[in-house]
């Protein structure tokens, strides 16, 4: 850390909420010549992990909650400000900020943590936007407004959504990602793992017979599951890679291969819905280009066949507001109007949706399956949803997602691999004819960046960023608070959601008995089928077969908090909005459409 920004954080030392109990009990009073009275009032802190189904909080003081609000986040934010110490002029000359800019930044995220570790009342945002007002209307409307005592991701949620605001408020900070560095630098870090990756994957394109296409689909959703283990949250900050795990190796001929690694971690995957997914995607794919096919009817209603809206695709101009019918001339029919695209049910492309979570490496892998399940002709389209904002320092922004293409399209990398050393040949046996050396190359990647690239601009990868992603709410409440990105959810054949912070959001943020089905720890969000790859690191599960829980307790304690094992599941059951929770965003209460009943 540097010298700098300790002098300029003076934050309030982690170890006050340690006093809580005395901040929690008066002081000794003299009441009028009687005696002194100690007056005891109780301490919402609990010396106690999270009770079964409770939801995670940080007032339970044997959970990762705690231990995440009081350690992890403090540090996290004071890496940031060490970050604008110490790149001031880098940060400057790339946003327009100045000095000035930096100073009141570092002086706002200061008081940002000081107000986490001594457990104020959350303040409202003050920018003027929209999603803002949303966000301050959700604060208003809590029980528990202050960041220990309220659900652990709403306080993780509001402390990010804050750290943007102290961008938001600064004019040249308006685009500045505190964590920038960091993800670049992960990136960086892990080309050789990508290039390994890249290389195999160019012979998994080709199309294949259903067996193939099955078993790849399966090694590489396991690669998409344990490249969730690079997220620089957990690590706070720290670069993290991917490492040969129990494998002995000469450093010199080292060489990580994710794919062995899936066969490494084998037994570290605590259930595995892996061939359930691949099935229950094609199968659906299937179907979904069936009725796209035999959709004469909608696509006869509009001559530039752009009625699907709600999947995800613009409006066409002359449906971007419903047209006034016409008076009829006397004797003549009143004029249909076009029909409501927000009633429609069939998506224009069979699509696949992957909700991201962490750039750099992880990005890549995912990229990798949407680029396998398009060549493989399963799906037409694949839809990247990532974070409007910078976001648990590592997830996906739209900036992240080009640098991340971009940089596999100009990648550079070569490394070779001397040959294993051959003993001397007994006497009289002519020597083993020379082995090359094996090259690693970034050529593949390249390939595949290349490839990317075009995908974007043929919109055949989409991608997405919607607000509710940053916003607090668990994804069951999404109905409620975002109507719109339900029904859009609804066109995918599958959405795949990747890494612990949606898990987290999936279940609620509740903790179930481990033994909990997912689909009921979903809780009715079930747009489309929800897959999740998940490495375990917050203490709440779901789905585990009997006494499962148990004997990974007493293996180690902190399982659940190092993303040391993983999770694939999947809900095939469906719920779409019904009637009642689909109100018309286009054509408003009065929506005349003519399928809208
Ligand atoms: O990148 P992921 O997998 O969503 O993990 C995010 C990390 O942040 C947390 O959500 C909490 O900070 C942890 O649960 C997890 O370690």
């Amino acid at each position: 850390m540097s010298k700098t920004s300790m002098q300029q954080t003076s934050p309030a030392s982690a170890t006050e909420l340690n006093r809580d109990a005395e901040d929690y009990s008066t002081t000794p009073e003299f009441i009028y010549g009687g005696p002194f009275i100690k007056v005891d009032k109780p301490s919402p802190f609990l010396n106690v992990a999270t009770p079964i189904n409770l939801q995670l909080q940080g007032s339970f003081k044997k959970s990762f909650a705690y231990y995440s609000l009081k350690e992890r986040m403090p540090v996290i934010l004071t890496k940031v400000i060490d970050y604008v110490s110490r790149e001031g002029s880098k940060i400057k000359s790339a946003s327009g900020g100045t000095d000035d800019d930096l100073h009141s930044f570092i002086q706002y995220v200061s008081k940002l943590k000081n107000d986490l570790v001594t457990n104020k009342k959350y303040d409202l945002l003050t920018v003027d936007t929209p999603e803002a007002k949303r966000w301050n209307q959700w604060i208003e409307s809590c029980d528990a407004q202050t960041y220990f005592m309220n659900t652990w991701v709403f306080t993780e949620c509001y402390v990010y959504r804050r750290l943007r605001e102290g961008c938001e408020l600064i004019k040249g900070l308006a685009n500045f990602d505190p964590f920038d560095e960091q993800k670049d630098q992960s990136f960086n870090n892990s080309m050789e793992p990508m290039c390994v990756v890249a290389e195999k994957l160019l012979t998994m394109l080709p199309e294949s017979d259903k067996d193939k296409r099955k078993a790849d689909f399966i090694s590489l959703l396991k690669i998409c599951l344990w490249s969730n283990k690079c997220d620089l949250s957990l690590s706070m900050g720290e670069q993290v890679t991917l490492k040969n795990e129990g494998v002995k190796t000469t450093p010199s001929r080292d060489v990580l291969d994710p794919f062995q690694m899936v066969l490494d971690l084998k037994d570290k995957v605590l259930v595995d819905d892996s061939a359930k997914i691949a099935d229950l995607v094609v199968t659906r794919a299937e179907s979904f280009a069936k009725a796209i096919e035999g959709n004469t009817s909608l696509k006869a209603k509009c001559s530039c066949n752009r009625l699907a809206t709600s999947a995800g695709v613009p409006l066409c101009p002359q449906e971007e507001k419903p047209a006034e019918a016409p008076a009829p001339a006397e004797g003549e029919q009143p004029a249909e109007l076009p029909p409501c695209p927000a009633k429609f049910t069939i998506p224009q492309d069979v699509m696949f949706d992957i909700v991201c979570d962490n750039s750099g490496y992880e990005l890549f892998t995912d990229l990798c399956l949407a680029h396998f399940l398009i060549a493989q002709k399963v799906v037409q389209k694949v839809r990247f949803h990532v974070k409007a904002i910078p976001w648990f320092v590592s997830d996906v922004t739209p900036r992240d997602f080009k640098y991340v293409i971009g940089s596999c399209a100009n990648g550079n990398y070569k490394r070779e691999i001397p040959p294993e050393h051959k003993p001397e040949p007994a006497e009289g046996e002519a020597p083993a004819e020379p082995e090359p050396p094996r090259v690693i190359s970034a050529d593949s990647l390249r390939q595949l960046g290349g490839q990317w690239e075009k995908f974007v601009q043929d919109g055949v990868f989409e991608v997405l960023s919607d607000d509710f992603w940053t916003s607090p709410h668990v994804y069951k409440d999404m109905k409620r608070y975002d109507p719109d990105l339900y029904r859009k959810l609804q066109f995918a054949t599958c959405v795949l959601f990747k890494g612990d912070l949606n898990y987290r959001k999936l279940l609620g943020e509740k903790n179930w008995n481990p033994m909990t089905g997912f689909e009921p720890a979903l809780q009715g969000f079930m747009p489309a089928p929800v897959a999740a790859l998940r490495t375990v690191k917050a203490d709440l599960i779901c789905g585990l077969p009997k006494g499962k829980a148990d004997q990974l307790n007493t293996i180690d304690e902190k399982w659940m908090e190092k993303g040391d094992y993983g999770v694939i599941q999947v809900c095939a059951k469906c719920e779409p909005l019904k009637v009642s929770e689909r109100p018309c965003p286009l054509y408003g209460d009065t929506c005349r459409g003519t399928v809208c009943q």
